[in-house]
């Protein structure tokens, strides 16, 4: 992809009143797999500025059909304007540190997520390895939480997690070797599982997405 492609996304999102060039990644992965159903709830986790969120909810459709997305970051995000409605809320704080229970609070059942989206990304380094590894770990932190760890506490659904059954997953990563480790552990446990590099992209960035859709139930934790 070259810069004329980079700007190209820039100012399509200038024009559509997105916060971020960003939505053009999560555009094209609900257009591949249709993740997000009128009235689902939504989890993003690593939500500034808040490109997603904005995406999120136009696709859970009119306010009638209900829904919410939940957005958590480590920096305080203010809702964008556009996109959104009252279906929309922030909470700054580490991912890292936050339990399933907590997370699982904020949905509008109190028990989870249709959809868990987790764009978090460290801050990069140069270091392609320790740069991948940071990143493999805020993602199987993401996949913790959706599918639930042995010790997971008694609050949450029976399937163990915050991700309900049927639901889907979507986790960026840096590449690196780590990233196979995502496919293994949910093998299995969703009746999909692909790759996707959106073309909104960098072509300098070795970020891709790990999608796992339709959650099967009754399945361990990880
Ligand atoms: C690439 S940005 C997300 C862009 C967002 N999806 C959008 O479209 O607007 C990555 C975000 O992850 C957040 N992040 C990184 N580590 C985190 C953590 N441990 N807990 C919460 N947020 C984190 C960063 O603060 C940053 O805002």
């Amino acid at each position: 992809m070259s810069g004329g492609t980079a700007d190209f996304f820039y100012r399509e999102a200038r024009r559509l009143k997105y916060v971020a060039r960003s939505a053009f990644k999560l555009v094209e992965i609900q257009k591949k797999h249709r993740i997000i159903r009128p009235g689902g709830s939504v989890l993003d986790l690593g939500c500034a500025p808040g490109a997603f969120l904005q995406v999120a909810c136009q696709n859970l459709g009119p306010p009638e059909k209900g829904g919410a997305v939940v957005g958590v970051d480590i920096k305080k995000v203010k809702v964008p304007a556009d996109h959104c409605d009252h279906r929309v809320r922030t909470i700054a704080g580490d991912v890292l540190q936050m339990s399933p229970a907590a997370l699982a609070s904020f949905s509008p059942s109190g028990k989870g997520y249709s959809v868990l989206v987790s764009d978090m990304c460290p801050s990069v380094s140069g270091d392609r390895s320790k740069d991948a590894a940071l990143s493999a770990e805020l993602g199987m932190c993401a996949l913790h939480l959706a599918l639930g760890q042995s010790e997971v506490d008694d609050s949450i659904p029976e399937t163990g997690g915050i991700l309900l059954p049927g639901g889907s997953l979507v986790i960026k990563l840096l590449e690196g070797e780590e990233s196979q480790g995502f496919l293994k552990l949910c093998k299995g446990r969703f009746q999909q599982l692909s790759w996707l590099r959106p073309k909104a992209t960098r072509s300098t960035s070795r970020e891709i997405y790990f999608i796992g859709k339709g959650r099967m139930s009754k399945f361990p934790s990880v």
